[in-house]
């Protein structure tokens, strides 16, 4: 599903690289925390994997294709396979939970009938059925990360990218939104989280690579994140 080939990225104007000669594959239904310090590369590998950053050295491919070699035109279909989740949630605050959601559909042109029919659908997956009229603001930090989910989601995409997305939350709320992604992740989407929370990546036994100044140090088929390191 997504494979870095020796990847290197260099932004403009630094010297060090945020991601030095990283070769990772991830396979689908997989699901594998990202983890690592402030700084060590997380998001710059997911930014890569969207191609909102394009690689200094080294093969991106999602999906087996290269992303450097998709035309600017292809790029929205990429990211239409791939949903991503944040830390901040980023909704359309003036839009209800309900068009929030449609929102995602409208952009690629799905029929009105369609999204009617989809988004109180995903609604109830990620459980705020009856919240569909409430605006951001009149919903809770877990809440407003599961309309996002629900907002990732809604296209079925084959992946699911999430960076730090229970850094705003506290531990109870953020065990809800782990156990919604590993239920999206049975359904056989890929899912890539980068995180700093020990805690949940010690719960789940997922596959966990860590990365440190943007060389991997390690990639572990069920691993942990101790805290004595
Ligand atoms: N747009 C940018 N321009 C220049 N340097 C950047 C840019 N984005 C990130 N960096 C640098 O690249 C390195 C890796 O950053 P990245 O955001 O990938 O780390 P991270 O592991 O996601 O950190 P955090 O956990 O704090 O989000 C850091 O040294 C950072 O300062």
């Amino acid at each position: 599903m997504i494979r870095f080939d020796d990847v290197t990225k260099v932004y403009p104007g630094s010297k060090h690289p945020a991601l030095n000669s990283v070769s990772i594959e991830v396979g689908k239904g997989e699901f594998l925390f990202l983890v690592g310090a402030s700084g060590s590369g997380k998001s710059t590998f997911l930014r890569l994997a969207l191609r909102e950053e394009k690689a200094t050295k080294g093969v991106v491919r999602v999906s087996g294709k290269d992303v450097a070699k998709l035309s600017s035109w292809k790029v929205p279909h990429l990211r239409r396979t791939i949903g991503a989740v944040f830390q901040d949630f980023r909704l359309l605050p003036n839009k209800t939970v309900f068009e929030n959601v449609a929102f995602a559909l409208q952009v690629i042109g799905k029929p009105r009938h369609a999204i009617a029919h989809t988004v109180p659908e995903v609604l109830e997956l990620v459980g705020l059925a009856g919240k569909e009229q409430r605006f951001p603001h009149e919903l809770s930090g877990g809440e407003q990360q599961r309309v996002a989910i629900a907002r990732a989601f809604v296209n079925r995409p084959a992946i699911l990218l999430a960076d730090e997305p229970t850094g705003n939350l506290d531990p109870n709320t953020s065990v809800g939104i782990m156990r919604l992604l590993d239920r999206i992740n049975k359904t056989g989407t890929t899912i890539v989280m980068a995180t700093h929370d020990h805690e949940i990546v010690n719960q789940m036994r997922k596959r966990v690579i860590e990365l440190e100044n943007g060389n991997m140090l390690r990639d572990e088929v069920s691993g942990v994140y101790g805290y004595s390191r």
